[in-house]
């Protein structure tokens, strides 16, 4: 089964997925940007206040092939648990959002049909659900999409995400404190897997 964990930045993922490693230890624990040279490239554009958008989406989306054939099949292949802190919903909402200076129109089905073909569709979808503003603030507004007003557009791009498919997503409130969020994503992991 393959868990992802989805919000703003500063919504707390990472701080949810280092403490599900104690509770699921034989699961693997994986996240995108990778820590692959692929995901080096990813960081260098992040840290360019003038990357091409469209340039930085196909590096993105490359870094994800590469994680999709290097770690997750494999690891659903064999039959794990997979928990990725971010995945291709992390490219529908960023992406679509920083495509809205180029001349693609529909950008969300635009970055969405990039990934159709090759991807493979989470089963559950963990949403940390934070406002712009205080993810802004919590995630010490350190890159260019740290900022407030870019975030709100984020925001929205998840919530349609989040409208077309309720199923696959459970949104969990990230101004809650950090345990009591923790115990919600374990109990929608725990239900899920029952399923
Ligand atoms: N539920 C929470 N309430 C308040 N602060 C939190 C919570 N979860 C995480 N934080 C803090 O917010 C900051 C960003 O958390 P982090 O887990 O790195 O978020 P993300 O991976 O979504 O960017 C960190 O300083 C972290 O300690
Ligand atoms: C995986 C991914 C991340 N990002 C952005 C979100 C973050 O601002 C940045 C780095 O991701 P990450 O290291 O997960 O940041 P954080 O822990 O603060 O949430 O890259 C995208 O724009 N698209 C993507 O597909």
């Amino acid at each position: 089964m393959l868990v992802t964990l989805e919000g703003l930045d500063g919504s707390g993922k990472t701080t949810v997925w280092e403490a599900l490693q104690a509770s699921y230890p034989d699961a693997t624990f994986t996240r995108e940007p990778t820590d692959s040279w692929y995901g080096d490239a990813v960081y260098r554009s992040i840290g360019d206040d003038d990357a091409d958008p469209i340039a930085e989406l196909f590096l993105y989306t490359a870094d994800h092939a590469n994680h999709l054939s290097g770690t997750i099949e494999p690891a659903l292949e064999a039959g794990r648990l997979v928990i990725s802190d971010r995945y291709s919903d992390s490219r529908y909402a960023y992406q679509a959002a920083t495509l809205r200076e180029t001349r693609i129109d529909r950008p969300m089905e635009y970055v969405r049909s990039i990934h159709e073909p090759f991807t493979r569709a989470p089963d559950l979808t963990i949403y940390l659900d934070l406002d712009a503003e205080r993810a802004a603030e919590r995630s010490g507004s350190t890159n260019k999409f740290e900022r407030r007003e870019y975030l709100s557009v984020v925001r929205s791009n998840y919530e349609r995400l989040i409208e077309e498919e309720p199923e696959r997503f459970v949104r969990v409130d990230a101004t809650q404190p950090p345990e009591a969020a923790l115990e919600r994503v374990e109990s929608a992991i725990e239900r899920r897997l029952e399923e």
